[in-house]
Parts: C-alpha cells; structure tokens; sequence
C-alpha cells in the first residue's frame, strides 16, 4: 500500500521581523488523497503553496493545523515509508554515485554485501551502473537527477514526493527522465506525487492533476490517458491529450468561484 493523504492542512508562515513581520498563508485548509500506486501531479502558478505541500506530506514541515496520514495512519516527522526527490539532486559531492545511494540504506541499518548490492540494483534500475564509480562534479544534470531517483527508491518508500525534479534539465533530457520515470513506475509500483509548473510534463505523466491556487486545491483533473503511455510523440499530439491540457489551462486561469 502506499495511500497519503492531506487532510484539511494549513500552513502558516512568519515573513519579515519586527514591524514588519506578517503572516503568510502557504497552505489554507487542503485536502487531497494520492491513491496506493497513481502519479498524481500537482501544479500552479509560483508561490502558490506546491513546494510547502509536498514538505508537509513529507514531515520536513508541520501542519499549522490538520494532518498526514499514510495508509490510513497519522504520520509525524519523516519516515522511510516517504522518499524525496529535490529539484537539485542534492547528492553528496564527496560521495560517488553508489555511496550516494547507499548513503540513506546505511541510516537505515543495511550492511555490508546487502548493502553494496541493493544500491548497485537501483542504479541500475536508473540506467548507470557503469557510473557507479562517478563523483557528482562527474555526472551530467540528468544523471546527477537519476542518482537522487535511486537514492529516494532504495530505501524502497512506499511513496515518492518529488518537487519539480526536472525543472532545471535541457528539453531532451528531460523528455528521456520523463519517460523513464514513467517506466520506473510501472515497475515498482510506486505512488508518486509531482511537482511541475510544466502542464505537458503533468498532462503525460499524471492520473490525476491536482490544481493549486494562492494556497487552496482549486480542481482535481482526471488524467483519463492509456497506461503505459506508449509513443509519447504521438500521444502529445493527440486531440485526448489536448482536452486535458486545455481542462487544467482552464482550472489554472478561471476566477475560484467559476471553476467547476
Ligand atoms: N520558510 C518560509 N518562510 C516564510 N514563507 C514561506 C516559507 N516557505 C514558503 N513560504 C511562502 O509560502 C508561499 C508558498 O510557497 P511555496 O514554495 O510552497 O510555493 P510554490 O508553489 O512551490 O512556488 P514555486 O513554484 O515558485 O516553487 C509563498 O508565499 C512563500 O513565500
């Protein structure tokens, strides 16, 4: 299982010192569920509370008011049921890729032959194991991106947050990442809640489309595409990928009180 939910979250922050300290509300009383094995992706406009999200979700921040359940289950703080993807991978420059990835198996207690050999599979299962011996200062912005995935999917979470995970990658290497994640997916079964500003990005990978506005869930978007995804060319050009692209353009353009 790997169900999270969101339920009735607000987040609060204070900007500024003194006089003109203010408070700011990323988060105003969002409730969401991410159903055991969807790609639910949530987008909108800057500053619109996406980032603080998915911190909620993963325990790095805590709830001004309301709660995270996983699997039906309040959760405080973090924990190795969530795994986090960052938009800079974040590795450990000192570190090669493998013990970038074994890095969070030894946290949690793994040794040894165990150890070595489990986070040599999920290098694999990102495409470089020939690269295991690479610091980061080595590896391009796509592979340092595909390091962080494993690290996250090592210590085998049972959901993947991943916060605008290639925002800062050339086109085409993103589209390759895109797709390979879609494959990762398939395989493991994974839940996985997405951030992009990108709605081609949400449109292709998502089932679902969460829509976020100046803190509140404005709409959710059923992404009704075939799974797997199959020729991701054709399908982008597809009139069925167009209606949800322009379904989630028109969720994040309407006035609040004229969605629906
Ligand atoms: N630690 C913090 N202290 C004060 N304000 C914060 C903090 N973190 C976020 N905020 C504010 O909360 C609001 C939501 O920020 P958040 O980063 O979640 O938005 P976002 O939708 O992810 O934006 P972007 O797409 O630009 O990354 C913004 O107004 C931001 O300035």
């Amino acid at each position: 299982m790997g169900e999270v939910s969101l339920v009735d979250v607000t987040k609060r922050f204070t900007s500024g010192v003194g006089a003109a300290a203010h408070t700011v509300f990323a988060l105003k009383r969002v409730s969401f569920t991410i159903r055991d094995g969807e790609i639910a992706v949530l987008i909108g406009p800057s500053g619109c509370g996406k980032t603080t999200a998915l911190r909620v979700a993963m325990g790095l921040e805590q709830a001004s008011h309301g709660h995270v359940m996983v699997d039906g289950r309040e959760v405080h703080g973090c924990g190795y049921d969530r795994g986090m993807v960052f938009q800079h991978a974040e590795l450990l420059p000192w570190l090669t890729a493998l013990q970038n990835v074994q890095f969070g198996l030894e946290m949690k207690g793994m040794r040894g032959a165990e150890l070595h050999d489990t986070a040599m599979r999920y290098l694999d299962l990102v495409g470089l194991k020939d690269s295991w011996n690479r610091r980061p200062y080595q590896l391009s912005g796509g592979m340092r991106q595909r390091v962080g995935i494993a690290r996250a999917l090592a210590i085998d979470p049972k959901v993947l947050l991943m916060d605008e995970p290639f925002g800062a990658l050339d086109a085409q290497t993103r589209e390759s990442l895109q797709i390979e994640l879609l494959d990762i997916q398939a395989r493991t079964g994974k839940t996985i809640l997405f951030v992009t500003h990108d709605l081609d990005e949400a449109v292709l990978l998502a089932d679902r489309v969460v829509v976020m506005r100046d803190g509140e869930l404005q709409e959710i978007v059923d992404v009704a595409l075939p799974r797997p995804r199959g020729d991701i060319g054709r399908l982008r050009s597809s009139p069925a990928f167009g209606e949800i692209r322009y379904r989630i353009w028109k969720a994040l353009h309407q006035a609040p009180d004229v969605v629906h």
